[in-house]
């Protein structure tokens, strides 16, 4: 289906990336806002501005529960705009209010597996709750806690280990107009 199709049926519907840590929220999602002439916007980026700190300082300095309201702030105010694709961080699907912001748009849950995120976020340092000894235990238990949370999305796209960002961006976009409802509009709510 041509990408103009596609724009036509989503009619400005925002499209917001779920997912664990690591599953590529942040980076699948600038390509497919650009193919789709929509926005890209990274709620951890923004919170960042907003607090005037990184993320890191935020958990260390102010605590998580101050980050999550941060995080709930800014959901908020994303929701109330069209035309955008948002990254989320891992951790939104945790509040229940975060979901009356979701379903403003289309839910799109990155599904990687252990295996995979393990070998992606080994060494990073900018993701506090993953600063432990056994980052396989902790990504573990997240992904316990988080899994029915996660499958509360729209679309489930399990993640191949192979598949590179534009491939995983081509393949959502083929997908995506199956999810919509024919009436699902952001332009005429
Ligand atoms: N499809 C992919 N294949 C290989 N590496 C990827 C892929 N998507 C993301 N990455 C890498 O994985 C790490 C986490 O990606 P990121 O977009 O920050 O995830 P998230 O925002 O979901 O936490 C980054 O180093 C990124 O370059
Ligand atoms: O899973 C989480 O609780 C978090 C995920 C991070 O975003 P990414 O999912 O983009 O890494 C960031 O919001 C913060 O470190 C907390
Ligand atoms: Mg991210």
């Amino acid at each position: 289906m041509g990408q103009n199709l596609i724009k036509e049926q989503l009619q400005g519907v925002n499209l917001f990336l779920i997912g664990m840590m690591g599953s590529g929220k942040s980076t699948v999602g600038p390509l497919l806002a650009e193919q789709l002439g929509y926005r890209f916007f990274d709620a951890d980026v923004l919170i960042e501005r907003v607090a005037g700190k990184a993320i890191a300082d935020i958990f260390a300095e102010d605590g998580e529960d101050t980050f999550r309201d941060l995080e709930t702030e800014v959901l908020g105010h994303l929701a109330a705009q069209t035309r955008s694709v948002i990254a989320t961080g891992g951790g939104v699907v945790l509040r229940r209010q975060n979901w009356s912001y979701l379903h403003h748009g289309l839910v799109i849950w990155l599904d990687g597996s252990l295996e995979l995120l393990l070998a992606r976020l080994q060494g990073d340092e900018g993701r506090p709750l993953l600063q432990v000894e056994n980052l396989e235990e902790r990504l573990g238990d997240l992904i316990t806690q988080r899994q029915p949370l996660y499958a509360q999305a729209d679309l489930r796209f399990p993640l191949q280990p192979d598949q590179d960002p534009p491939a995983i961006a081509a393949e959502l976009l083929a997908i995506i107009p199956g999810l919509l409802k024919p009436q699902c509009s952001a332009e005429q709510n």
